[in-house]
């Protein structure tokens, strides 16, 4: 039975080839840091209000001028294809269908204008990794203006590829025949939209942002900022956001859990620019401690592609019900009216012992 975001894993097993339910489900190395994203949810209690009328709490944000149907985001994932022959046309329509931002992954297996075309008017963002040939770069953002991105999400924690020894042990470093990185498709001579030719970049430093951001009128937010200074350098810079994230725990293995990092980081940024955060969001109750703690919304990374392969786009929309359902639910018996009415004051915090 589907009655959470976990069950869809269980449930997508049961369809999917075990390598590529490996590729979605594992992290980097040890898996610390993978573990640690869902485990550091857990570890937080909440501390409920009572009697406070919660009759109206809708769960509505609003972000760069969308305001969703809740405070959550399809965080950028790879090669939805392996999960669902529509792969992200589905993925998009479901989204589209709860009122959520799809963050289109740059090494998405349908390109994405043909996104835009399943979901016309859904609200979209890209998700680049910056290539070392500016052209390349530029090519990409062309494409996702023209296909109505109205957000850049460039992934800065990935200046070499994070080391999933799963992947290495089941032989998984290409897609399979018949499928493409469609984004990248004519991008560099020879190639045909293979895995290579998305180039992870250790030269990348704060001036390629610099640049990107003079070349495109799209607000950029950054995507794997974990260090505070970094933050507050990205502020100083004029980028628009941040998405707090450890890459769901595929990148650097043994950081820290992206919801212990979320106080030092809303602290740095001092409400200048929103922060967002991904990894371990399984419950209402999550986001509702995200939000506490600072977050503007969160994204969901991997329970998108176990319910596209549990279900098609009519997986991803009843997943997303769930989540809808449970955040609301969370919200009531918090006593809160809605993501605006939470504070650090929701969450319990044991007394120290003097
Ligand atoms: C299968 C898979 C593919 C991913 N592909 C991308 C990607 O193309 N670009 C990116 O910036 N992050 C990618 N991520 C990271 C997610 O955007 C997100 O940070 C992470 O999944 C959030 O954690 P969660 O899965 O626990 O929700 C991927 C994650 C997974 C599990
Ligand atoms: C060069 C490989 C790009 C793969 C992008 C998928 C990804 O980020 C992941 O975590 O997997």
């Amino acid at each position: 039975m589907l009655l959470n975001l976990r069950d869809y894993e269980t449930a997508a097993r049961e369809k999917l080839d075990p390598v590529h339910a490996d590729f979605i489900a594992g992290g980097a190395r040890d898996e610390i840091t993978l573990r640690e994203n869902e485990a550091a949810f857990a570890r937080l209690r909440l501390l409920p209000r009572v009697l406070r009328d919660t009759t109206r709490r809708p769960p509505a944000r609003t972000l760069f001028g969308h305001r969703g149907g809740m405070p959550v985001l399809l965080s950028p994932t790879a090669f939805h294809k392996l999960a669902d022959p529509e792969g992200e046309r589905a993925t998009a329509r479901a989204a589209a269908a709860a009122g959520v931002i799809m963050i289109v992954s740059m090494a998405a297996t349908v390109s994405v204008g043909d996104i835009a075309a399943a979901a016309p008017g859904a609200p979209r963002w890209f998700q680049l990794y910056p290539q070392p040939e500016p052209g390349i770069t530029e090519a990409l953002v062309a494409r996702a203006t023209a296909a109505g991105c109205s957000a850049l999400v460039v992934t800065v924690d990935s200046p070499v590829r994070g080391a999933g020894e799963r992947n290495r042990r089941n032989g998984f470093h290409d897609l399979p025949p018949g499928l493409r990185c469609e984004n990248m498709v004519d991008l560099r001579a020879g190639e045909h939209g293979r895995l290579r030719q998305i180039v992870m970049s250790p030269e990348l430093t704060w001036e390629h942002i610099d640049r990107l951001r003079e070349a495109t009128s799209l607000p950029v937010l950054l995507k794997g900022v974990l260090h505070p200074d970094d933050a507050r350098e990205a502020v100083r810079r004029g980028v628009d956001g941040l998405l707090l994230s450890n890459h769901g725990g595929r990148q650097l293995d043994t950081v820290p859990a992206t919801i212990d990092l979320l106080p030092g980081i809303a602290d740095a940024v001092a409400g200048r620019i929103p922060v967002l955060l991904d990894g371990g969001v399984r419950r209402g109750t999550d986001v509702v401690k995200a939000l506490a703690l600072g977050a503007s919304a969160v994204g969901i990374g991997r329970p998108v592609l176990w319910a596209l392969a549990e279900g098609g786009e009519q997986g991803v929309r009843r997943m997303l019900e769930l989540l809808r359902e449970e955040i609301d639910d969370a919200l009531a018996l918090c006593g809160v009216t809605g993501p605006d009415d939470l504070t650090p004051a929701v969450l319990f915090r044991p007394r120290e012992r003097s």
